[in-house]
């Protein structure tokens, strides 16, 4: 199978690849065309995964593909954005036509639960590796950024922490076990869901926001920084699933949850006022924390006194990242 075949069969005819509400032009020119209509910005991100370090060798390409997706749409959850469109652009080692049908279902199940549509990419050979560039809109000034927190603002995220972390040890094949637990922590590694309503309902209300993918403590680290505020986080107050307790002991489930990363739910701050109201349109959110003046970001027990967590977030080329 050539790669103009390849891109043919499992790209260009895939469900998801017909041309869906702002794609003026689809795949097969030079570039694809949106359509942004007037008073609406363009948010614009990508993202690359790569065999060892984001996923593990040898993956199920189903799987696979719905990870990556999920990760890079997570991104327009994060500013509020409603997804338009996504390139992909693909390194494979071979062309094998069952990995690739099961990668382009995978992709095709993601893409609908985010009503986003592939509409361009690339494909080359070379070590398994993976980027995807999101596209999507939204109402022109009102994307939620990093640098809006507040002093006097709640720190919330919408959902709980550490499960993928959690999952890591069955995902590298160092622990094995079909429990439940276990299943619905590969679920969460495997196929997280972007939180594309949370976002949406946030614009116009949260003052800073963005998606866990480092870790918690170092992504809040973020919100900071951009706010130059301090973020004070009270421990009990993370969410953790019953699945992680019942997985891992309590100190593997805090560090999961507060620096393992891969979550892709968001963390954002918030106007105490605006909480309730949010809450009562059934939205999933937990507040953790608050916004002081200061900077970085301050773990606290249920008494205030801070606690020391020594891992910090993944980072590529630093200690924890490799
Ligand atoms: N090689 C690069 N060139 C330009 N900008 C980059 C590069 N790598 C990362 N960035 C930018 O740095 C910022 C932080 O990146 P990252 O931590 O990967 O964000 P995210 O967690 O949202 O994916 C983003 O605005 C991203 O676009
Ligand atoms: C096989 C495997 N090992 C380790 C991890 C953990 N991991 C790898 S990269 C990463 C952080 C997120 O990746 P990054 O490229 O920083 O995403 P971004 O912040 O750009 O969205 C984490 C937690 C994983 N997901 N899979
Ligand atoms: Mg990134």
């Amino acid at each position: 199978m050539g790669e103009f075949e390849l891109i043919g069969h499992y790209f260009a005819s895939a469900a998801c690849a017909q041309a869906g509400d702002g794609v003026a032009l689809g795949i097969g020119d030079d570039c694809a065309l949106l359509d942004v209509p007037a008073g609406e910005q363009l948010a614009v991100s990508t993202d690359t995964l790569v065999a060892g370090v984001h996923f593990p060798h040898n993956p199920d390409p189903c799987l696979l593909a719905q990870r990556a997706l999920a990760v890079s749409v997570s991104d327009l959850a994060a500013m509020g954005a409603t997804p338009l469109g996504f390139t992909l652009a693909l390194t494979l080692e071979a062309a094998n036509a069952d990995w690739l049908r099961a990668f382009a279902q995978g992709l095709d199940q993601m893409a609908r639960a985010c009503s986003v549509s592939l509409i361009g990419g690339d494909t080359t050979r070379g070590p398994l590796s993976l980027t995807l560039t999101v596209f999507g809109r939204t109402p022109r000034g009102l994307a939620l950024t990093r640098s809006g927190a507040q002093v006097g603002d709640l720190l919330c995220v919408g959902g709980c922490l550490g499960d993928a972390a959690g999952a890591l040890p069955l995902v590298l094949g160092q622990r094995s076990d079909d429990s439940a637990a276990a299943k619905a922590l590969l679920q969460q590694y495997w196929s997280p869901q972007p939180q594309l309503s949370l976002g949406q309902a946030l614009r116009g209300n949260a003052s800073a926001a963005l998606d866990i993918s480092d870790g918690l403590l170092a992504d809040c680290g973020h919100i900071a920084a951009a706010s130059r505020v301090c973020l004070q986080i009270e421990l009990a107050k993370v969410p953790l699933s019953t699945s992680l307790q019942v997985f891992v002991d309590a100190e593997t489930a805090r560090n999961c949850a507060l620096s393992g990363g891969d979550d892709y739910v968001l963390a954002f701050t918030l106007p105490e006022a605006r909480l309730a109201p949010l809450q009562e349109q059934g939205l999933s959110i937990h507040v953790i924390g608050k916004v002081l003046a200061g900077q970085g970001v301050k773990l606290v027990d249920a008494q205030g006194q801070e606690i020391i967590q020594a891992k910090g977030g993944y980072q590529h080329f630093g200690s924890s990242g490799g």
